[in-house]
């Protein structure tokens, strides 16, 4: 029988389905991975904020990672929203010792401005699961914070990147550019060389989910086997389709498209 890609994401919902754990089974299914989630807290949000958090219990969340590892194969992993040390404390244990491909997008805080992880868990973050990762996708706020420094320019970007490798063990490091002025440019450092991944900005609001979706993208195509640099070109270009063709829904932040790529491939 063919072996299926399998992705796994670890992370926070969202009920309006532009960010969280949708983004990412909705990102999985449109780049042919099977996707499969394990929930860390229940998030009533959408596109104008977060409205209130239910952080599941650490032991169920152990629960939830046993009943997929125990009968289904993860090629990749992801993790989102992690928002207490408890949390972290499990997810460490159960994926510690698994050699498969972590992609973790730190996420700190939603586009609206709402924190999503308490303030002590994020040193335990870097200490524990940065050095588990075999890729670490801040955006310039979540960076600044990981390394202790402000980022104004793209030289700091290209700091940041390295340092978060050799200083702090994650694999490799994708600097978003989501958060700074001029075009959106990423950098991504694997330990040896720097890559810059570069789109037109788009003058948009509907950037609800960009990270949770670009970071699922790069999951998918890791769990196909795909080198890292050829994952991020794809994934870069499977966001940079998804802002563009966004919707526009909800009044406030509106959610990104996840079916763009496939309607500009129809197109072409
Ligand atoms: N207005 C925009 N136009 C084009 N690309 C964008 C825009 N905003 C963000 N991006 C891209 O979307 C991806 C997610 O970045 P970012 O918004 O910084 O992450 P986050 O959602 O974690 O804050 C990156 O590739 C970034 O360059
Ligand atoms: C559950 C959850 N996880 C992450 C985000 C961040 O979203 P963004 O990708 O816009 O930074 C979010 N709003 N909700």
């Amino acid at each position: 029988m063919k072996h299926i890609p399998c992705a796994l994401t670890i992370a926070g919902t969202d009920p309006s389905g532009g960010a969280g754990i949708q983004a990412d089974l909705k990102t999985f299914q449109e780049l042919k991975s099977y996707g499969m989630s394990v929930i860390t807290s229940v998030v009533a949000q959408n596109t104008t904020g977060v409205q209130a958090v239910q952080d599941i219990p650490p032991d169920m969340i152990a629960s939830q990672l046993e009943s997929v590892l125990s009968d289904m194969p993860v090629d990749a992993y992801k993790t989102g929203m992690i928002s207490n040390i408890p949390m972290m404390e499990v997810i460490e244990q159960k994926m510690a010792a698994l050699r498969i491909p972590y992609v973790m997008d730190p996420v700190m805080v939603a586009t609206s401005g709402d924190a999503l992880i308490e303030r002590e868990a994020r040193a335990f973050l870097r200490k524990h699961l940065v050095p588990l990762t075999s890729l670490i996708t801040p955006n310039i706020p979540e960076a600044e914070f990981l390394i202790d420094k402000g980022i104004d320019s793209t030289q700091d970007m290209k700091s940041a990147a390295k340092e978060l490798v050799h200083t702090y063990g994650a694999g490799a490091a994708l600097i978003k550019g989501g958060h700074i002025e001029g075009d959106a440019t990423d950098f991504l450092y694997d330990g040896h060389d720097m890559y810059a991944f570069s789109a037109e900005r788009i003058h948009t609001t509907s950037t609800h989910g960009t990270g949770c979706t670009y970071s699922a993208a790069i999951t998918a195509s890791l769990s196909q086997g795909i080198p890292l640099v050829e994952s991020v070109k794809i994934a870069k270009k499977f966001i940079t389709a998804a802002i563009q063709h966004a919707s526009g829904l909800g009044e406030g932040n509106g959610p990104t498209n996840h079916w763009a790529l496939r309607e500009e491939g129809v197109k072409q």
